[in-house]
């Protein structure tokens, strides 16, 4: 495809359809644009190298590929090695991620929208499983539109206990392609006052539920309301030993706090999630950075998942900035991608089309970079749990060192 640049005097080049000047996505753009040799550097620079080379596609067989066709969803194949150690096995893992727009507008029955997201995603979770994935992972609050913008009750109807008509759903993929399943839902505990959660589930391979993690940290940031909805996650941060590895969810704006990535790292996880659900305008050029930074500090892979499209709501709102009311959050910009311990990564899904992105990965790579950078060795982590004790309480005073010539009168 052509080129279709117009981006001139910082006006963008998002297209109404969210593509990128008419690509899928940044790396679609420098590929088409640039010569091989010279794109080749530009990937080096942008997503790094995985054991000193670039990432492998992988192969995915033809019932994957057709469904991908016939559905119109972006389906892309990555592989990270892993040094060949002498004494472990290679412990090899394929992981997938859904990112996906609504099925229905905001405006018709909450059933059939619910019903709907059900339906689209069903072939690409079939074509996750006929790839052989053992990890998927879909978005936050997947069926749902993300209307906690609104800050209307009506929205709370999706609610769902953990054991509820999605997971039931899921369960039985879960059985069929023996694949571990990430579901993040919102929550209705109805053994607690029938109170409100955003909530991970995790689904074993047996199609059991190992367990749900709640989301830790809740924004108040643009039209992100979501405090009105739910509370601040009571579960800790816990790691799910499944039959393919120890993971773990970190939800959404979780990624913004470098404290709840390590929590989930001294627990020992290898792989966590980060289904999401943000918006452009707010923090697009943040996307590329948190999790292959965390990744990174922590020696474990992370899969970002972000949600696709503009969802808009039948009653307009404000977000208090003075700028005229609106009914939609902006686009949600997918881009969804891996990050490994080795800071490499893969290209991103589309910026506005459905997708999985499958990477196989050894997690055999987390203890190899732990040993060859040795960020858990040096954290020094008693010196920050003194400070963080002191933090907490009232009386705490910040350590400044005030140059005494500073009030000093000339
Ligand atoms: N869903 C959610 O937590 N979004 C907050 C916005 C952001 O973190 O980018």
């Amino acid at each position: 495809m052509e080129a279709k640049i117009t981006a001139e005097n910082g006006k963008t080049a998002i297209g109404k359809d969210g593509s990128v000047a008419g690509f899928d996505s940044l790396h679609r753009l420098l590929q088409s644009s640039l010569p091989p040799h010279l794109f080749q550097e530009a990937s080096r620079l942008l997503i790094g190298l995985n054991c000193g080379k670039t990432l492998d596609s992988v192969a995915l067989p033809d019932p994957a590929k057709s469904l991908s066709v016939n559905h119109d969803f972006d389906l892309q194949a990555f592989s990270f090695r892993a040094d060949k150690e002498s004494l472990r096995e290679p412990r090899s893992v394929r992981v997938g991620l859904i990112q996906n727009s609504i099925a229905l507008p905001t405006t018709e029955p909450l059933l059939d929208q619910k019903r709907g997201i059900f339906e689209k995603l069903t072939p690409i979770i079939e074509a996750a499983g006929a790839s052989g994935v053992n990890i998927l992972c879909l978005q936050e609050a997947w069926t749902m539109p993300f209307a906690f913008c609104t800050r209307e009750k009506k929205w709370c109807e999706f609610a769902e206990p953990v054991d509820g008509e999605s997971t039931k759903f899921l369960q039985e993929f879960a059985r069929r392609y023996n694949m571990v399943i990430v579901s993040p839902i919102l929550e209705r505990d109805v053994n607690h006052g029938e109170t409100l959660w955003n909530t991970a589930v995790i689904i074993g391979n047996h199609g059991n539920i190992i367990g749900k993690h709640r989301k830790n940290h809740i924004p108040r940031v643009g039209d992100f309301n979501e405090s009105t909805y739910y509370m601040e996650g009571n579960t800790g941060h816990p790691v799910f030993e499944t039959a393919y590895g120890k993971i773990a969810v970190n939800i959404c704006y979780g990624r913004h706090h470098p404290l709840n990535w390590l929590a989930f790292g001294l627990n020992g996880a290898e792989i966590v999630f980060n289904p999401s659900a943000t918006v452009g305008e707010l923090s697009e050029p943040m996307w590329p950075i948190e999790a292959r930074n965390a990744a990174i500090a922590n020696s474990y892979f992370v899969c970002s998942i972000n949600r696709v499209g503009t969802e808009h709501f039948p009653n307009p709102f404000t977000s208090g900035d003075g700028k005229p009311q609106h009914a939609d959050f902006g686009h949600f910009y997918g881009s969804s991608y891996v990050s490994a311990p080795d800071s490499s990564c893969t290209a991103s899904l589309s910026r506005y089309r459905d997708g999985l992105l499958i990477s196989d990965m050894d997690l055999n790579l987390c203890r190899q970079l732990k040993d060859k950078w040795g960020f858990r060795m040096t954290a020094r982590y008693e010196i920050y749990a003194d400070l963080l004790a002191h933090y907490v309480k009232p009386d705490f005073e910040p350590q400044v060192i005030a140059d005494p010539l500073l009030h000093k009168k000339a």
